[in-house]
């Protein structure tokens, strides 16, 4: 196919405004899926992504399209993981794309992913084909999306196609726009292979399948390869396109979105965003938009029964080859044993990776308290990154630390700006910007802590807005805070699996909730237990368990001695399953309780 006869496009949206069903629907219209395999496509799609309701990955799609001008087109659908966690990933897709469609649902209007997703595809400078989705909905307010559309994205309202994915309408219109709007890839400068990798998977049988999108040159099964970002050559097994399903072809050319198998054993041997290239005569520069994959939020996740460990490092290491941006190290703990600390992109991608260990791998897990990366500079001039509480260096010896923060858009009803302004302040935000969007609705703009966010500002963002608040966020660098070390004792003993690094105004407040917490799961002793909440030595914080004697034969008066044993071998397999801090014995699920209940 002709470079002019190409189009390389993505979707972008909100949650739930239409993408999923608009991406069927216009491989339904162009024949590229019958409606047979669209269900088998459905069954094929990961657990986590349909109960969640979410798209985390998927494939693009080559479709062929004859349009009104009498052409056959080849439009080639980039998809994009529609989570923050993934907005690397996204800008990826997007730069190997010239245009985007954008939905806008027709009932909810713009949304604060809509703006978020917006920003990264005029990043990349693309041509943006509005579309407003679900009008056949009862609700569906078309002048109301078109002056936000107008107002708040500046597009022209009469680029609008208005659509149902849902019920066909507008699906012709749609294509139409994108082969007459969306430009053509750019003819290549020079011969020298230039391919973007704007996604990998790993496959059981295959190894890494590299997906790419080829700007100049070409490539074909024998060529050699190599990449900038990592260090070594490779041979081409097989290169082809998506039609969806993974379909060999004899060579990729400059303009084509298409797969590479070459001999690569671990998601770690490429690298996303990186550029392709021959080996024997390599393009002079990669092309630009390269960034290591950093990991934000870490946790240490431990076997609950502490002789499932090597079962579990096996895992881990398993995930590892499947997912680059998912790392671990290992670690342990006086409370919880031997674990590792891992690290993700963020929270979703931190629940997935939990939910696949104990799904696929069976592992019953536990994890600690979510961290994200501090930046400290120490008194004697040295950086240090920390990832874990237990390794930030002593107060006298800290100069600074930086915590990293997020730009965070915010869209809600105006009825509950001042209840949101007021969590904002609580979670240590700063407003930069308030503007209206139509009659009902403002949009909040802040700057705030990642670690505020982490765990549950989104849910109260959404109870307080009665399910009407939508929140998106992109990093934005570090800033300097007052944050110190809380350490947790129990009976005068240090618990590392609950120190966490809070800031210093939060601390108090954090230590007593966490304390009168662990007074309720851990149960009482021979002795009056202490709970206490510290920072460095000095108790802010404390909560007693009384002492008691337990009995458990108590309850059998007089003889039966059979049904009295049986409670002592009750009790001792409790015992068993407690983890003894210095003198206190803690069940097991106490660290589960108190750290999931957060
Ligand atoms: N009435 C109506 N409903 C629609 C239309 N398009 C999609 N829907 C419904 O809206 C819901 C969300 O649609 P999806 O296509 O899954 O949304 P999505 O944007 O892909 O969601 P994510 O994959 O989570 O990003 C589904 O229940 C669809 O049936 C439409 O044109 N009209």
């Amino acid at each position: 196919m002709s470079i002019e006869l190409t189009r390389n496009f993505s979707i972008i949206a909100h949650i739930d405004h239409g993408k999923t069903t608009l991406s069927d629907r216009l491989l339904e219209f162009t024949k590229t899926i019958t409606e047979r395999q669209q269900q088998d496509q459905l069954l094929d799609a990961m657990d986590l992504e349909r109960e969640r309701g979410i798209t985390i990955k998927s494939h693009p799609v080559s479709m062929y399209y004859k349009a009104k001008d009498g052409k056959t087109y080849q439009l080639n659908l980039l998809d994009t993981p529609g989570h923050v966690d993934f907005s690397y990933e996204v800008s990826r897709s997007l730069a190997a794309c010239e245009g985007a469609i954008l939905i806008v649902d027709a009932a909810q209007g713009v949304e604060a992913q809509t703006l978020a997703n917006l920003h990264l595809a005029n990043d990349q400078e693309l041509t943006i084909v509005p579309v407003i989705n679900k009008i056949d909905l009862p609700s569906a307010d078309l002048p109301k999306v078109h002056k936000q559309l107008e107002d708040i994205i500046c597009i022209p309202a009469e680029d609008a196609i208005p659509a149902s994915a849902k019920a066909g309408i507008g699906i012709e219109d749609i294509l139409e726009a994108i082969v007459e709007r969306i430009p053509a890839p750019e003819q290549p400068k020079d011969d020298h292979l230039r391919a973007s990798v704007f996604d990998s998977i790993y496959d059981n049988f295959r190894g890494v399948v590299s997906y790419v999108r080829v700007m100049s040159g070409s490539m074909k099964r024998g060529t050699r390869i190599k990449f900038f970002h990592t260090p070594n050559t490779y041979e081409i097994k097989e290169v082809g396109v998506f039609t969806p399903a993974m379909t060999k072809r004899d060579e990729l050319v400059a303009g084509d979105v298409g797969y590479v198998i070459a001999n690569m054993k671990s998601a770690h041997d490429v690298k996303i965003g990186d550029t392709m290239t021959t080996s024997v005569q390599p393009c002079p520069e990669p092309l630009p938009g390269f960034k290591e994959i950093q990991p934000m939020v870490f946790s240490g996740i431990y076997p609950v029964d502490s002789s499932d460990y090597e079962s579990l490092k096996v895992a881990v290491a398993k995930l590892q080859i499947n997912d680059a941006a998912f790392s671990f190290m290992s670690e342990s703990s006086a409370a919880l044993g031997f674990g590792f600390r891992c690290g993700f992109l963020g929270l979703l991608h931190m629940e997935i990776i939990q939910e696949r260990l104990r799904r696929e791998f069976n592992m019953d897990i536990i994890s600690t308290y979510p961290s994200v990366i501090y930046e400290v500079t120490q008194t004697n001039g040295e950086e240090v990154i920390v990832d874990n509480p237990c390794m930030l260096p002593e107060a006298q010896q800290i100069q600074e630390i930086r915590e990293p923060m997020v730009r965070v858009y915010i869209m809600t009803p105006g009825d509950y700006i001042g209840d949101l302004m007021k969590l904002i302040m609580e979670k240590r935000g700063d407003m930069e910007n308030t503007e209206t969007i139509d009659d009902l609705r403002v949009m909040l703009t802040c700057r705030m802590p990642l670690a505020e966010i982490l765990v549950d500002f989104n849910d109260r963002l959404k109870s307080m807005t009665r399910g009407y608040g939508s929140m998106d966020y992109e990093h934005d660098g570090y800033r300097a805070a007052k944050m110190v070390k809380m350490d947790i004792m129990i009976a005068g003993e240090p618990v590392d699996a609950f120190a966490t690094i809070v800031h210093r105004d939060k601390a108090e407040g954090y230590g007593r909730k966490l304390c009168e917490r662990l007074k309720t799961v851990i149960p009482q002793q021979l002795f009056v237990v202490a709970i206490q909440a510290a920072i460095g030595g000095k108790i802010i914080a404390r909560e007693s368990i009384s002492a008691m004697r337990k009995n458990v034969t108590a309850k059998c008066y007089g003889g039966d001695i059979s049904r009295k044993r049986k409670l002592l071998e009750k009790q001792k397999k409790g015992k068993a399953k407690m983890k003894a801090i210095g003198k206190v014995n803690i069940p097991q699920d106490a660290f589960i309780r108190v750290l999931k209940n957060d």
